[in-house]
């Protein structure tokens, strides 16, 4: 016997030698290499991070085409290599159990369909999300579509393991596990869900998937949007003050009088936006003019902004600049950026206009922009607040730190990790290379995903319900008719009603027209068959009593013959000493027969004989009476009840009867005789049946020696 013929005839997994042979460890090897791979470089990118493995094709396969010892093979190359690949450990657990569960299902008599998804329901899918859970700590959210998501995917890749199954080459298909056929109703659900309920699922995924992505688009644009309406606010807000900024510091450095800087900051407060204050720095940085008093000064009593960046950065790049955010005393301890105009003449540079700008108003004015749903940070170049909808304005001018990550749902705007909440991010630079960011809550994307996903699993539950009742009732209405006629086959007569429900379909109808037209021929013969048996029987049973009859007679006188006797005198003896009843046994003989046999012949003897037998028969026609032929020419007598001495006159009668007779033999008158012997039982009812005939015959005997033609008489 070879390794293929063990692992056929023995039941999977009674063998640790079948476990190591060399056909399973190949065939799981090679299944698993084609599960692995296909995870690995095949697998189907859904949402965010969420990927369709269809590895475990290979595996379930394997599972009923080889059985449980290559799955184990299988499903240990498949799912290290789809674990290392995703970086998702936990897969290794849920695969295996998966394998190991369905092979138990298997085993008890479920078909593959069926025990997946019974897994999913009831093990996979709760232990998937715990293990999620504990490994990654994502949001339920995620979690819930991760599960939802590898459930369907199980589905996906068990229908295509079952489709894939029917159509193997039969010796290939043959089942691993020899169940008995399943019921007609689980077939026709299995093929309801596997030709429509998956396909449908299938679309609906699709649809989500898109649905999904045109979410995200939508949301991507509407961030744009807003990113674009900030930084054109602001680019707006800054060009528009530069370019009033400018013309005050065109007008100072034409005219450097007091007038001409007094004009400048009318001109200036008539035209600058959201500037809070204007002020006109001289080349060395002395505050010569401010449209609102500055509390800080020097001990010379004026302000110097020699050492501030904003003087130093101005004066030596002559040209625009806008500085980062700070916070100043003169306003309220709020947080302001000011833009900077150098007064140039010619190629020298003169001093510079300032225009300060309150971070709060900025603040506000975004504030109007921007919509409801969505949040914003506006930083200055080194990464610090200018404004945001996120935080407190006395938390302006602090860092917005954030880190890029990846949402496990969202597939191609990018998220942002920002006080460990993450958001989804589109940003741009404005003028001053300030950056502006919009940040929006990824639940705008995921919130109509997880309803979608609801929908889908609540339409996915209904339809399995719809196709189960749909399912028994199209099986019940097929094998109805075939049922109801295996139970009514027996009777004689085929109830309408039958032939009624077999108007489900054209075959159901032929095969029950037919069945019912060789039922009837099968009653028929069943009724002929069964008159000939009684027939027969009939016959047989008077055979039987005829035979019996004739066993129990004498075919000469009809007398009974010894047996007979005994049968029925026994019975009675029994009688007479049960009840103390007299009874007499009497043996009658022909006297001298071999005489008469000689001299008259045969014929004439057998005549002798039957007129001795009707002449017993005439004297002893009582119920109880019972006489028999005991033998050639000697008779037997059983008389029981009344009188002995009535028995003896009888006797005497018989004797006397035999004694007249002539008998004619071709006109010659021949006369006969009897011996007679009687034992008489009266008192002593111990004497067995046996010994009465003894003692009867040794009185017979005691005749025929003391001359014949006598009665001899013993009383017991
Ligand atoms: N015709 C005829 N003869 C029979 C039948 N059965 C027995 N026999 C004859 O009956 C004869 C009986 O002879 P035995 O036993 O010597 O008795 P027996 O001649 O009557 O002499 P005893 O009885 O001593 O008076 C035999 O010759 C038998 O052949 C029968 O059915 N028919």
């Amino acid at each position: 016997m070879n390794d293929r013929e063990i692992i056929a005839r023995k039941k999977p997994g009674t063998s640790s030698l079948t476990f190591f042979a060399v056909p399973n460890l190949l065939f799981g090897l090679n299944f698993g290499v084609l599960g692995g791979m296909t995870n690995a470089f095949l697998g189907v990118p859904f949402f965010g991070s969420v990927t369709l493995y269809f590895g475990q094709f290979f595996v379930l396969l394997c599972l009923t085409v080889r059985g449980i010892n290559s799955a184990i093979f299988a499903v240990a190359i498949s799912s290290l290599v789809t674990a290392i690949s995703a970086n998702e450990p936990y897969l290794i657990i849920i695969f295996a159990l998966e394998v190991l569960v369905v092979h138990a299902l298997l085993h008890r008599g479920f078909f593959l369909f069926q025990a997946v998804v019974y897994y999913w329901i009831i093990l996979g899918a709760p232990l998937l999300l715990t293990l999620t859970a504990l490994t990654s700590g994502a949001e339920h959210d995620v979690l819930f579509v991760n599960g939802a998501t590898r459930a369907l995917n199980a589905l996906m890749y068990v229908t295509a393991a079952a489709l894939f199954h029917w159509f193997l080459p039969t010796k290939l298909s043959r089942n691993h596990y020899q169940n008995p056929p399943p019921k007609l109703a689980s077939m026709i659900f299995s093929l309801c869900l596997l030709t429509v309920t998956l396909p449908a699922l299938l679309i609906a995924l699709i649809f989500i998937n898109q649905a999904a992505n045109q979410t995200e688009q939508v949301i991507a644009q509407k961030m744009q949007a807003n990113v674009f309406e900030i930084s054109a606010n602001i680019n707006n807000l800054l060009n528009q003050n530069i370019s009033n900024l400018h013309t005050v510091a065109n007008l100072i450095s034409l005219n450097k009088n007091q007038n001409a800087l007094q004009l400048g900051l009318l001109v200036a407060k008539s035209n600058l936006q959201m500037i809070e204050r204007t002020s006109i720095y001289n080349k060395d940085g002395v505050l010569i003019l401010t449209s609102k008093p500055y509390t800080m000064k020097n001990v010379h009593g004026y302000y110097s902004a020699k050492d501030k960046e904003f003087f130093n950065h101005t004066r030596s790049s002559k040209d625009v600049y806008i500085s980062d955010a700070s916070f100043n005393k003169d306003f309220e301890d709020t947080p302001i950026i000011t833009i900077n105009i150098p007064i140039n003449s010619g190629n020298e540079f003169e001093g510079l206009v300032q225009g300060t700008i309150k971070l709060t108003e900025l603040d506000d004015l975004i504030d109007n922009i921007v919509d409801k749903e969505f949040s914003y940070v506006i930083t200055d170049t080194r990464n610090r607040t200018i404004a945001s909808s996120m935080i407190d304005n006395t938390l302006l001018v602090s860092n917005f730190d954030f880190e890029q990550t990846e949402h496990d749902l969202i597939n191609s705007i990018s998220t942002i990790l920002y006080k460990n909440v993450s958001y989804l991010h589109e940003q741009t630079t404005t003028k001053g290379d300030w950056t502006v960011s919009v940040l929006s809550d990824p639940k705008l994307v995921t919130t109509p995903l997880i309803r979608h996903f609801y929908f889908l699993l609540l339409f996915a539950c209904l339809l399995i319900l719809a196709f189960s009742v749909v399912a028994k009732h199209l099986a019940k209405k097929i094998t109805r008719p075939l049922e109801e006629i295996a139970e009514h086959y027996p009777n004689t007569k085929v109830h309408p009603q039958i032939i009624e429900d077999s108007k489900v379909s054209d075959e159901i109808v032929k095969l029950t027209n037919t069945l019912v037209s060789s039922h009837a021929v099968m009653n028929d013969f069943q009724q002929q068959l069964k008159e000939q048996v009684d027939n027969k029987t009939r016959q047989l049973k008077q055979l039987n009593k005829e035979l019996y009859s004739l066993a129990q007679k004498d075919g000469l006188t009809q007398l009974l013959n010894r047996s007979g006797f005994n049968r029925f005198a026994l019975t009675s003896y029994r009688n007479c000493i049960r009840n103390h009843l007299p009874m007499s046994m009497i043996l009658v003989d022909i006297d001298h027969f071999k005489k008469i046999n000689d001299s008259y012949g045969h014929p004439f003897g057998d005549k002798c004989i039957t007129t001795v037998a009707k002449i017993l028969q005439k004297h002893c026609k009582r119920d109880t009476d019972i006489i028999g032929r005991f033998g050639g020419e000697e008779f037997i007598l059983m008389v029981v009840g009344g009188e002995i001495s009535e028995h003896h006159t009888r006797v005497k009668l018989i004797t006397d009867t035999i004694r007249s007779i002539e008998l004619n033999h071709k006109n010659q008158i021949v006369k006969m005789t009897v011996s007679a012997g009687i034992c008489s039982i009266v008192e002593d009812f111990t004497s067995d049946f046996d010994a009465l005939i003894k003692y009867a015959d040794e009185q017979l005997y005691l005749s025929k020696r003391t001359g014949r033609d006598k009665t001899s008489i013993l009383v017991r």
